[in-house]
């Protein structure tokens, strides 16, 4: 939705110890791309777990849109009916794809192979996001696009009649770019390929290989290339969405920067391309463990659990390790606010193109709470106080971005006065449940 509610200021206070189970719901990645495939197959794909934030809800709206049945039983089980790869109708009113980069940028490559014209939209953050990194390569296929100045929502976009396969190497690293292209070539014929110099979340591959597309990734010098064979008959699936790594960053995050805290985080899925910032906790010496390590439909999943870390030390996070935990680095810069050190991330360009200018929003907000933050083009450092140090007592910005308001909400629970935030309302984007799951932890955090 374009709209969100009305702003709700919400403050976090210093927490007892935080202890229990945080279930997270399902991630967002995965629950995207099961009903836009789902969509494209033929018959019925049935979907546990799927998480019911607005992004995916404006997904599954969107779906509607374009002719397939998605409904929800009474069992929160969600069951997609697909009109088969190329079947989408076209819709008789603009998509509005509300906070979500992954739901438009996707959708766009679902439909841009089809003979069909379609309008997209979204709230004041996304409509101030880059689309051309899409639309660039989806004229390729043949598709044509009119938007705002500088390629931005609202966009048009008029599917190429007689689409040709196409190959491309992705210019930045974006499994969204990926996927978008990804799904274009799935009604184009003969094969697309997509060659990525650095790995992105790799769910679109697996879950095309899951619906039966034929799909080959090769290791290259090149790179990583991607070859997919277009206008398959997907088959429709049952999927067990696992619980998302990002949402899960927040109760990990929260416990390890905590005092007294132990906290278990269960069935996470630790998709190599997902896990970075796991690895980074633990290298900046965080009491986090990963219990009962299991594969589940074919992903890593295991239970974190994570402990109040009180001797934490900066890092270089190495810049190849950027991809697999790029929407962390908002929650990371914060308990690197409670390390000893500096912490330094460096070739995260990105971060100034997602839902706000994530370096910018986090800065801003951990100087006005006492931590220092240098900054440049696609590199930040924030220097540590320790444990206990951190003063905190100021106001952020959320900037419509639910990772900027989260990471603050995480703040105040170890801060020395509490952390507010202007907005938190772009929480229900993600991750609805987390004011009730922080508090049954044992969370501080009051609506004002
Ligand atoms: O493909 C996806 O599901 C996503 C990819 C990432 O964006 P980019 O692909 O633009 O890096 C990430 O920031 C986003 O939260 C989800
Ligand atoms: C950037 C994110 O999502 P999107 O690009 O889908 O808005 C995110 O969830 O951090």
């Amino acid at each position: 939705m374009s709209g969100h509610a009305t702003p709700i200021r919400m403050t976090s206070h210093k927490s007892g110890p935080l202890s229990g189970q945080a279930d997270v719901p399902g991630d967002k990645s995965i629950s995207h791309r099961s009903l836009i495939l789902g969509a494209l197959a033929v018959g019925e794909t049935v979907i546990t777990g799927l998480l019911e934030g607005e992004d995916v809800l404006d997904t599954a709206r969107a779906m509607r849109a374009f002719g397939a049945e998605v409904t929800r039983d009474e069992a929160g089980t969600w069951h997609v009916h697909g009109v088969g790869v190329g079947g989408f109708c076209e819709p008789e009113n603009v998509i509005d794809c509300g906070n979500s980069g992954t739901g438009v940028r996707l959708i766009m490559g679902a439909m841009a192979t089809c003979p069909i014209t379609a309008t997209f939209t979204g709230d004041a953050s996304l409509n101030k996001r880059p689309m051309a990194r899409v639309t660039d390569p989806l004229a390729l296929f043949g598709a044509q696009s009119v938007g705002r100045s500088g390629g931005r929502l609202p966009m048009t976009i008029v599917g190429a009649a007689d689409p040709v396969p196409v190959r491309y190497t992705v210019p930045v690293p974006s499994a969204q770019v990926k996927s978008a292209v990804l799904f274009a070539g799935l009604n184009a014929p003969g094969q697309t390929v997509v060659i990525e110099q650095e790995a992105t979340r790799d769910h679109t591959e697996r879950m095309l290989a899951g619906f039966g597309a034929e799909i080959v990734t090769q290791e290259t010098d090149e790179g990583r290339v991607i070859t997919l064979t277009g206008q398959p008959e997907l088959t429709p699936q049952t999927i067990v969405v696992p619980r998302d790594p990002s949402s899960a960053a927040f109760p990990v995050c929260a416990a390890i920067i905590t005092p007294g805290s132990d906290v278990l985080v269960p069935n996470i899925g630790l998709n190599p391309t997902r896990a970075g910032l796991f690895t980074t906790l633990r290298e900046m010496g965080a009491d986090l463990s990963y219990e009962n390590p299991r594969e589940e439909g074919g992903e890593p999943v295991a239970d974190l659990r994570a402990r109040f870390s009180p001797d934490l030390k900066g890092i270089e996070v190495p810049p190849e390790r950027a991809a697999s935990m790029i929407d962390e680095y908002p929650v990371l810069s914060v308990v690197a606010a409670f390390a000893q050190g500096k912490t330094v991330m460096r070739g995260v360009k990105e971060l100034r193109v997602k839902e706000s200018d994530r370096i910018e929003a986090m800065a801003a907000g951990l100087r006005a709470g006492g931590v220092e933050v240098e900054d440049g083009p696609d590199w930040w450092i924030v220097t540590g106080l320790g444990h206990g140090n951190v003063p905190g007592g100021q106001t952020c910005a959320s900037h419509l971005d639910h990772r900027i308001a989260m990471s603050f909400m995480v703040m105040g629970m170890a801060t020395q006065n509490p952390v507010s935030v202007d907005d938190a309302s772009p929480i229900a984007t993600s991750f609805p449940i987390f004011e009730g799951l922080m508090a049954e932890l044992g969370a501080d955090i009051r609506r004002d």
